[in-house]
């Protein structure tokens, strides 16, 4: 028992630390696959918006700026034509976004707001050239960014962008004198921000998560189960077996620690062999618990043989080191009392019977056994002996069990015509 708890701890250990390192590195894993799956679809949008741009700086504004009936036209802006065709394209993503915010733009719309006026004015002092990425979390929302720098690299920007005296006047006509002038070659002015939604993968995440962990709750609990029947069939029950053999073979009784019938008879042998010699008394005390059956049947095996075991630990408390206390089969037990006369054999067993009625032997809440007791007769064999200690023993029964029956009590005993054997 106390090897299978051991096991067990050891077991239960093993598997809780590899429960939480697989945990760890699935949700290490599957966070991981996430960003990267945000990361792909923000910079696809990043990509389509830039395409925009530069089809429209490279192909649309070149043919209108050679027109001058259309002087000015914002649709000709790469960043408005970006931002409108974006935002035509998000019609059927919804919660994507696409914006290009700046400190100072000329569209009020671009004004930069809350955190991406700050995610600007770290690109102007950190420098940052390339492309930043932030996983944002809210009670609300959770949203994955990714920005670019805006930075003043072709002339052509600063004829609108230096001052209001050199831009074209449809555009300072439209949005006046006061935004979005005075720009300079590198200056950083803004940001391209992409913007999507990732509630979704992180559900999705957060399901496939919580999926795996079932799985590995329910594998770490089959290998349990596994583990422990395996201990069972190919551990302890042969280990079991063979320490009942071991203790057999040492003379012991292995579920109450009594010695062995067979070391029992021997020592029968032995002590009326010196009781012969001696010409000193010897007794011996047939002991059977009550209702045995009963008790197993209502409490089951395992507590039967924990009466088993109580009842020769109590027993074992009240002889003396000469005394020989033997299991004998089943509930039934001798004991050999040597250099003891029938009235001190007498005494000792009433007081045997009481300890053991009055004893505890929890779950059950009372046990009793019968007592019968003979004394040796000069020149009886062991079996002679022996047979008229179960007849007494049967006698106690006969009277009502709990009681001790004294070999000559009655005169109505049977003759002892046909002592039984015993090996
Ligand atoms: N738990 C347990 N039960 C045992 C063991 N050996 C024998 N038994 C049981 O002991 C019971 C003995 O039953 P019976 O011979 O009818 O005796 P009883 O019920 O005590 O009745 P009386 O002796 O007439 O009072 C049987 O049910 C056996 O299975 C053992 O090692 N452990």
């Amino acid at each position: 028992m106390l090897m299978r708890a051991k096991f067990n701890l050891v077991l239960l250990l093993t598997c809780m630390l590899g429960m939480a390192v697989s945990a760890w590195y699935l949700h290490d894993n599957l966070k991981q696959e996430m960003m990267q799956e945000l990361h792909r679809n923000a910079e696809a949008t990043m990509e389509a918006a830039i395409a925009v741009r530069r089809y429209t700086s490279l192909q649309i504004k070149p043919i209108l700026d050679a027109d001058p009936a259309f002087a000015f036209r914002k649709q000709a802006v790469p960043a408005f034509a970006a931002r409108e065709v974006m935002a035509l394209f998000h019609e059927h993503y919804p919660g994507q976004s696409y914006r290009e915010a700046a400190l100072n733009p000329m569209n009020p719309k671009n004004v930069a707001q809350g955190w991406e006026v700050a995610l600007i004015q770290r690109y102007q002092s950190e420098h940052l050239k390339g492309a930043v990425t932030e996983l944002v979390q809210t009670p609300d929302s959770s949203r994955f960014n990714l920005a670019r720098p805006i930075r003043i690299s072709d002339k052509a920007c600063l004829y609108c962008h230096s001052s209001p005296d050199r831009a074209p006047e449809a555009l300072v006509s439209l949005y006046g004198r006061k935004n979005g002038f005075g720009w300079r070659m590198g200056d950083i002015v803004g940001a391209q921000i992409v913007s999507v939604p990732a509630q979704v993968p992180m559900q999705r995440m957060d399901d496939t998560f919580t999926r795996y962990l079932w799985l590995l709750a329910g594998i770490y609990s089959l290998l349990f189960v596994v583990l422990n029947l395996l201990l069972s069939m190919l551990v302890l029950k042969p280990l079991n077996r063979a320490n009942a053999l071991l203790t057999q073979e040492a003379g012991q009784d292995a579920l109450t620690g009594a010695i062995s019938r067979r070391a029992f008879l021997r020592s029968l042998d032995d002590a009326i062999a010196q009781a012969t010699f001696d010409e000193r008394p010897l007794c011996l005390v047939m002991i059977d618990l009550d209702h045995f059956k009963a008790i197993n049947d209502q409490f089951g095996h395992n507590v039967g043989d924990h009466v088993l075991h109580q009842l020769v630990y109590t027993l074992q408390q009240m002889i003396k080191q000469r005394d020989c206390l033997g299991r004998l089969g089943g509930e039934e037990f001798g004991l050999l009392l040597p250099e003891t006369a029938e009235s001190g054999a007498r005494v000792l067993a009433e007081q045997l019977r009481v300890a053991v009625m009055l004893g505890s032997f929890d779950p059950v809440p009372r046990v009793t056994a019968s007592f019968g007791l003979a004394e040796w007769r000069y020149g009886e064999t062991a079996s002679e002996f022996m047979h008229r200690a179960d007849i007494s023993l049967y006698h106690a029964k006969r009277n009502g069990r709990n009681c001790l029956y004294v070999w000559g009590e009655d005169d109505h005993m049977p003759d002892l015509t046909e002592p039984a054997g015993h090996s």
